[in-house]
């Protein structure tokens, strides 16, 4: 790193951050890692900590499972959160939105229910001990799992959204792309809006121009539910595909100014934007459309929210003017209230730009 790019490092460290895309069994650290082979035992054939260089989204879906299979009990659940937890208010993120597939595993009597509460009890714990960070819930449905289970994960969030505080505050849809048809889950996903779940979709990751526009013309244009997209990668006009059905799909996220989530590196990574300079953030933010600087999975993608703006800004050219008063509008975008918000945007303010 130059200087420079030390300058901006720090800056960006120091200033108050929201993350609203982390999975949790992505989110690792290289240390969290070896805590969960020492608990498990074994590595389930991990060899390396993260993926390093660009490869199909494919190699990172193989990736995931193997991480997977290191959380299968209540105890590495809890751990994982915890760590996950305390290393993005290390870097400085005030709010963090974490989200998980709550996983029913026979063998070890883990149950979903079980496995949310086990988060919750990880949440409530950090709270106790006074981590400055707002930590809520997303459950999520893996899109390759049908509708039943659907249905199921968005009962759970329902009943825990109630019973929890609102810790749980929302459903994430997630799943490797190329499966299945997220056209399917629509009527689930009105149903969730409609018990005030709030909705983040992973959309347009690939560029599956049908589903995105099915799922976003019944959850966007009729509803007013709380809706974000999450990587919004092939959402845009471009010079290659001009054609109308994408206007369409531009045009409704433009209108209701429907938040977006950048992963830039996990986009690099998974070989769906070709550079960071190609990357859309940066036609959004031009628009000034709401989009939001996310890490996806800072551990299987070795990031961190932190390096996250850095990159934007170096290639973007953000100075720190612009970068805090950017982060001031990611503020607008959180799945809470008016007092939280607030709260975030006097901890930025009391950050001096020097
Ligand atoms: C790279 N882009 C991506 N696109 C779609 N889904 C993704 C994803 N990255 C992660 N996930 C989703 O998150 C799960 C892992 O965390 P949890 O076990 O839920 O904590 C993956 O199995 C997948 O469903
Ligand atoms: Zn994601």
């Amino acid at each position: 790193m130059d200087i420079e790019q030390e300058e901006i490092y720090v800056f960006c460290h120091s200033l108050p951050k929201v993350e609203l895309h982390a999975h949790l069994n992505t989110s690792y650290s290289r240390q969290t890692l070896e805590e969960l082979m020492d608990l498990k035992g074994g590595s389930e054939g991990i060899e390396e900590m993260h993926i390093s260089s660009n490869k199909d989204i494919d190699e990172s879906f193989t990736f995931f499972t193997k991480i997977q299979k290191l959380v299968t009990t209540k105890e590495a659940v809890y751990l994982l959160t915890r760590r996950v937890i305390e290393e993005f208010a290390q870097d400085n993120v005030k709010y963090l939105e974490l989200r998980s597939t709550p996983k029913e595993i026979p063998e070890t009597g883990m149950t979903r229910e079980l496995y949310m509460r086990t988060m919750i009890d990880a949440v409530k714990d950090c709270q106790k001990e006074g981590l400055d960070i707002v930590v809520r819930l997303l459950v999520s449905i893996d899109r390759r799992h049908g509708t039943n289970i659907a249905e199921i994960t968005i009962e759970l969030a329902e009943k825990l959204m109630q019973e929890e505080e609102g810790l749980v505050i929302g459903i994430d849809v997630s799943g490797d792309p190329k499966v299945g048809d997220a056209t399917d889950l629509i009527p689930v996903l009105i149903e969730a809006g409609k018990r005030n779940l709030k909705l983040a979709l992973h959309l347009a990751e690939l560029p599956l121009y049908a589903e995105t526009r099915n799922v976003l013309k019944a959850c966007c244009q009729d509803n007013s539910f709380p809706v974000r997209i999450g990587h919004g990668t092939y959402l845009h006009r471009s010079d290659q595909q001009e054609k109308s059905s994408e206007n369409e799909m531009e045009d409704l996220v433009l209108q209701k100014r429907i938040p977006l989530e950048a992963c830039i590196t996990s986009n690099l990574r998974t070989m769906t934007v070709d550079s960071v300079e190609k990357h859309h953030f940066k036609y959004w933010y031009d628009k000034d459309h709401p989009i939001v600087i996310c890490t996806d999975g800072k551990g299987v993608y070795n990031t961190s929210l932190t390096q996250e703006y850095v990159t934007a800004a170096t290639v973007f050219n953000l100075n720190k003017e612009k970068i805090k008063a950017y982060i001031e509008k990611t503020i607008d975008c959180i799945f809470e209230g008016d007092v939280i918000k607030e709260k975030l945007r006097q901890k930025l303010r009391d950050i001096p730009i020097k």
